[in-house]
C-alpha cells in the first residue's frame, strides 16, 4: 500500500493511478503537458491540489527539457501550455489560480533585463518544484487549526466523531491531505473516536480511497453510503462534519464533490457544525457567489458501470454533475491554513493574508 499520489524525482513525473486503487498501485509516467491533461481529465489524479501539482509538475518536466530561443519564446509557451491545462477539469479552481500566478510570473521574469534564459528557467522550475513541499505545509497548518476549532466547542467525553465525503488526503494533495488532515491531526492527539467515511457515488472516491488512507494509517472508521448520512447523525452523535473543496466563491459557498450540499442541509437539522476544509489556493475571490461557478458533468458511464461491469440498466439516461454547490449559510467555518474564518469574515481575511 502506499499513499504517494505524486513522485517527482531528477525531473521525472509519476502519478499512482487512482483509477487501479485500491486494487493496484501502479504508477504511470506523466511525460509532459499533454500526459498531465490526460492523467487530470481521465481522473487518474485527482483532488483539487493534486490535480494543480501535477499540471504544473508536467509543464516542469517539459519546460527543463526544451530548448528556447529567447526568453520571450519561453514566456508565451508557458502562456499557451497553462491554459491549455486549466481545460482539462474546469470546477477545481487550483490549476486556475497556478497558471495565472505562473503566467504573471513568467512575464515579469522575461521582463527582467538582469537574466538570461538559463536563469530564468531555472528560477521558473524551482517555483513550480517548491509547490509539492508547500502543499504539505500548508495541509499540516490546516490539520492543525481544523483540530483545535473542533475541540474548542467540544462537549461530552472529550472525543470527537468526524464524518467526511469524497477523498481529501494524500492522494487529493501532495502529502496529509486538508479535511483527512484535520482527521490525522485529531487522531495523533488521541481525541478522535471514530470516523464516518461516505462511499461517494458515482465515482466511489471515499470507498476507494478516504478508506484505503485510513485503514494504511490505522485510523479507526466506518464506510458508509451515502444515502445513510442522516441516519448516522441521528444515531452517532457526530461531532462534526468536514470537507473539503474544489472552489470557494468570494461570499463562502463552496463547490465540493456531489452530495456535499445534501450533508451540509442534513448537519444544519441535526444541528452538527459542517466544516469546509481548503487552502488559500482553492478560494476564487474573482466571483462573488457559487452561482457563477461552472460545474463539471461527466460521462453517464461512471454512473452506469462499476469498472467494466454494467450495474444500471442498458437505455437509462443520466445526469452525472461531478460537483455541486453548499450555499456559505450552512458552512460553520473554512478551515484555511492561515486561520478558520466564518464565511463572512473570508473576503476581508484573504486579502488581509493572502500575499
Ligand atoms: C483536497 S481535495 C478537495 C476536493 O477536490 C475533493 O473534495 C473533491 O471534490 C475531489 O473531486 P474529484 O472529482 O475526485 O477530483
Amino acid at each position: 500500500m502506499t499513499l504517494r499520489a505524486i513522485k517527482y524525482d531528477n525531473n521525472n513525473l509519476e502519478i499512482l493511478d487512482q483509477l487501479l486503487l485500491p486494487a493496484q498501485s501502479k504508477y504511470i509516467q506523466v511525460k509532459g503537458v499533454e500526459d498531465g491533461w490526460k492523467v487530470i481529465n481521465k481522473m487518474q489524479v485527482r483532488g483539487a491540489p493534486a490535480i494543480a501539482i501535477v499540471g504544473c509538475l508536467s509543464l516542469a518536466v517539459e519546460v527543463r527539457n526544451e530548448k528556447y530561443d529567447s526568453k520571450k519564446q519561453m514566456r508565451q509557451e508557458i502562456e499557451g501550455k497553462l491554459n491549455y491545462l486549466v481545460s482539462s477539469r474546469p470546477t477545481a479552481v487550483n490549476m486556475k489560480i497556478a497558471a495565472e500566478d505562473l503566467i504573471d510570473f513568467a512575464n515579469r521574469l522575461s521582463n527582467d533585463e538582469t537574466l538570461d534564459l538559463n536563469a530564468m528557467k531555472s528560477i521558473f522550475l524551482k517555483t513550480i518544484e517548491d509547490m509539492l513541499a508547500k502543499d504539505i505545509a500548508d495541509n499540516t497548518a490546516i490539520g492543525d487549526f481544523g483540530a483545535r476549532e473542533i475541540l474548542k466547542r467540544l462537549t461530552g467525553d472529550g472525543l470527537v466523531r468526524i464524518l467526511t465525503h469524497c477523498n481529501t488526503g494524500s492522494l487529493a494533495t501532495a502529502g496529509y491531505g486538508t479535511a483527512l488532515g484535520v482527521i490525522r491531526t485529531l487522531h495523533s492527539m488521541k481525541r478522535l473516536e471514530h470516523v464516518y467515511c461516505t462511499e461517494t457515488r458515482p465515482y466511489n472516491q471515499g470507498a476507494r480511497l478516504t478508506a484505503y488512507e485510513l485503514v494504511h494509517d490505522k485510523i479507526p472508521a466506518t464506510l458508509i453510503v451515502d444515502s445513510m448520512v442522516a441516519a448516522v447523525m441521528k444515531h452517532r452523535n457526530i461531532s462534526a462534519v468536514v470537507v473539503g473543496a474544489d472552489r470557494v466563491a468570494a461570499n463562502g459557498d463552496t463547490a465540493n464533490k456531489i452530495g456535499t450540499y445534501q450533508i451540509a442541509v442534513l448537519a444544519k437539522y441535526h444541528g452538527v457544525p459542517f466544516y469546509i476544509a481548503a487552502p488559500f489556493t482553492s478560494i476564487d475571490m474573482s466571483i462573488q457567489s457559487g452561482d457563477h461557478i461552472v460545474i463539471e458533468e461527466r460521462p453517464d458511464r461512471e454512473m452506469t458501470h462499476v469498472g467494466e461491469h454494467r450495474i444500471a440498466a442498458k437505455g437509462i439516461s443520466c445526469w452525472n454533475p461531478a460537483f455541486d454547490v453548499t450555499p456559505a449559510a450552512l458552512i460553520a467555518g473554512i478551515i484555511t491554513e492561515k486561520g478558520v474564518f466564518r464565511p463572512e469574515q473570508l473576503k476581508e481575511q484573504y486579502l488581509l493574508l493572502n500575499h
